[in-house]
């Protein structure tokens, strides 16, 4: 089953001065449930612009999106908005924390606004969300206390607290040195193992190594793809799997 496909999507931007440019062209793209995907591809060569329109912050020009098999293009704003409360995690680089409100507040903030359960549970399932980003004794602490690191595994976490089937990212990691980027992406890899699908643009092969399978965009079209197959830490293998994705990328002359 696919959690999201794409039949000739099309989407331009016009420019103000009446002239269209075309950003996204023809994308047929299929996402399996539970895959870990990385985008990648030039600057400008539409990926931001790909992730906003398959999560419905953006719309179309031409063609579908279909998320679990629903056309979203037919949803009024208002099923749109709860789909993406219930259904969609999204991770930036730019986390837009509420400054505030306390590291606790807000992860459990958008699951007070879902309902989708009970205060209680959802108290519990951001403890849990906070330990296994190792997070837990940071809960009381303002925004602006921790680190860009800890920050992200913050917005991790409010990503995750309604228990999406989809995590969107966009240079999650774009903001953190080596070390921090290699963690988000450790945790990043767990939360996949556990089921949830996850779809992250990229400029970094270190972070896209991560990935079962990377996309790369050229000029608004789905170019090239390849391959990586699931990541186990266990096997340790990140360097091979990133030193391989660096010679495929050469070839696209990335
Ligand atoms: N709101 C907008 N209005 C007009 N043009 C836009 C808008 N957003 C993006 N574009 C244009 O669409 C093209 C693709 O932009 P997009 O941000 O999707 O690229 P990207 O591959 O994510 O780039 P980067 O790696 O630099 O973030 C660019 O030429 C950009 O200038």
């Amino acid at each position: 089953m696919h959690i999201l496909e794409t039949k000739g999507l099309n989407k331009t931007f016009s420019n103000g001065q009446g002239t269209q440019q075309p950003v996204l062209k023809e994308i047929n793209l299929q996402i399996p449930q539970g895959e870990f995907t990385a985008v990648m591809g030039p600057s400008g060569s539409g990926k931001s612009t790909l992730l906003y329109t398959l999560s419905g912050m953006d719309t179309m020009t031409a063609g579908s999106v279909l998320f679990k098999g629903q056309e979203i293009s037919a949803l009024s704003e208002t099923e749109l908005a709860a789909l993406r409360l219930h259904s969609m995690g999204f991770i930036f680089q730019q986390m837009h924390l509420l400054k505030n409100l306390n590291i606790r507040d807000n992860i459990i903030l958008s699951a007070y606004r879902a309902k989708k359960t009970s205060r209680r549970a959802i108290n519990a399932r951001a403890a849990d969300l906070m330990k296994r980003t190792g997070i837990s004794a940071l809960a009381d602490r303002g925004i602006t206390e921790v680190s860009g690191g800890q920050s992200q595994r913050v917005a991790i976490c409010r990503a995750l607290i309604n228990q999406p089937d989809i995590l969107f990212g966009d240079e999650p990691t774009g903001a953190l040195n080596s070390k921090a980027a290699g963690e988000i992406m450790e945790i990043l890899g767990e939360i996949n193992r556990s089921g949830t699908t996850i779809l992250l643009v990229t400029h970094d092969a270190k972070v896209a190594a991560g990935a079962e399978r990377v996309l790369y965009m050229l000029d608004g079209r789905m170019a090239s793809e390849h391959w990586l197959g699931k990541y186990h830490k266990e096997k340790g293998d990140l360097k091979q799997r990133e030193e391989k994705l660096s010679s495929w990328l050469r070839t696209l002359e990335f």
